[in-house]
């Protein structure tokens, strides 16, 4: 079997999908994105057609590794999400011609259902209280907001003081009925970082997710030193080579990288048994489409650490496409009583609607994060 055509489609509401085809019409689809860089990993994808066209699908590890490494520079967001995408797809041509769903592949089940949880409150944390109660009734008890709007580097007592009393609220109104995250989104820098979990240590978030930015990584292992909330970060590291360094220095206990940036399958498997061995936990991140979800999936029952898993139904950024627009087999992403099945169809386990694809790929969005400023016009982490 021979790979003969890469196809991608930029869809709303921001994702990608890439379509591999084979001379054998065997096919295989992946989601290579990055959130508001789509046309960069779009290109970043067609520069690696060289490595692809004509080659034999099922040699996976080998086509991942010459995509690494053949063209001297590697890692970063784009080339890693561009690897990811294609290896997803690769994946999936895998199971097809195999008829197995990708876990099986990779050693089997080793749980019978996975915890999901959703998030709540937007960009600027507002009702969150509403949005609990009615995504309860859909039965999810877990969830995760934004822990704050902008922050600078030194900020104001009364700005601490509203990102508490928000989540006082929350512990006010549920108790432990319910648990959360709390993602600072990197808009906390170090300086706050202290007094914010310290703060809010008496509420005991669920995990507290990117409490400094991914390049402050340093932080880790000292502000873990100082609270007992578990500290969570991986969407904005991409390779095990990233989060080697991060595992050597402690200060995570939970890890997120993400199925469509951290170079796919084949390295977020790699990635889990890692942060295995270390006694740190998983928990992918994805605020994206169906086919980077299924991906996670497909980790998460082969993988003994995962604890919990993102998916976007219902985010705030599926303005004009929600999760499960372009899947035909809908029932199989059911989350019933907060948990999701294994994807038991061969592959990825997702039945894309083409044609579905093909016309909303019409009406490309070019989604963009918006720029936050502060007060005194400086750029904002958003
Ligand atoms: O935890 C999450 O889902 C992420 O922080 C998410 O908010 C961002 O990755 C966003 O998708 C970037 O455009
Ligand atoms: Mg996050």
């Amino acid at each position: 079997m021979k790979i003969i055509k890469l196809t991608t489609y930029r869809v709303p509401p921001r994702w990608m999908l890439l379509k591999i085809e084979t001379d054998e019409g065997v096919v295989g689809w992946g989601e290579p994105v990055i959130e508001g860089r789509a046309r960069s990993v779009e290109t970043a994808v067609q520069e690696l057609e060289s490595y692809l066209i004509g080659q034999d699908p099922a040699r996976i590890n080998d086509l991942w590794q010459t995509m690494y490494r053949a063209g001297f520079y590697r890692g970063g967001a784009i080339l890693m999400s561009a690897i990811a995408g294609i290896d997803q797809a690769l994946w999936d041509i895998k199971g097809k011609v195999l008829g197995k769903p990708v876990y099986e592949l990779l050693g089997g089940l080793v749980r019978d259902r996975m915890k999901m949880y959703s998030w709540v409150g937007g960009d600027r944390p507002s009702d969150i209280i509403e949005q609990i109660r009615t995504l309860q009734k859909g039965g999810f008890n877990t969830f995760k907001m934004n822990a704050t709007e902008e922050l600078g580097m030194l900020d104001t007592s009364a700005k601490v003081d509203e990102a508490v009393r928000r989540v006082a609220e929350i512990r006010e109104a549920f108790g432990t009925t319910i648990e959360f995250g709390l993602d600072f989104h990197g808009r906390v820098a170090a300086p706050m970082a202290k007094v914010l979990l310290r703060e809010l240590e008496q509420y005991r978030p669920l995990f507290v997710e990117e409490p400094v930015l991914a390049e402050q990584a340093e932080y880790y292992p000292r502000l873990a030193e100082q609270t007992s909330i578990p500290l969570a970060a991986g969407e904005r590291m991409y390779s095990r080579f990233e989060f080697k360094n991060v595992f050597a220095a402690g200060g995570l206990s939970i890890v997120q990288p993400d199925l469509s940036h951290a170079g796919g399958i084949t390295e977020c498997v790699k990635i889990a048994s890692m942060a295995e061995a270390y006694d740190v936990t998983l928990a992918p991140h994805c605020p994206l489409g169906p086919v980077a979800l299924a991906s996670c999936l497909h980790v998460d029952f082969v993988s003994y650490n995962a604890v919990l898993q993102e998916q976007s139904m219902g985010i705030h950024y599926n303005k004009g496409g929600e999760l499960l627009d372009y899947v035909i087999n809908k029932d199989d992403f059911k989350i019933i009583d907060g948990y999701c099945n294994p994807l038991t169809k061969p592959g990825l386990g997702v039945e894309v609607d083409e044609a579905r694809v093909i016309e909303a790929s019409k009406n490309a969005p070019d989604w963009r994060n918006p720029v936050w400023r502060h007060e005194d016009g400086s750029v904002a982490e958003w």
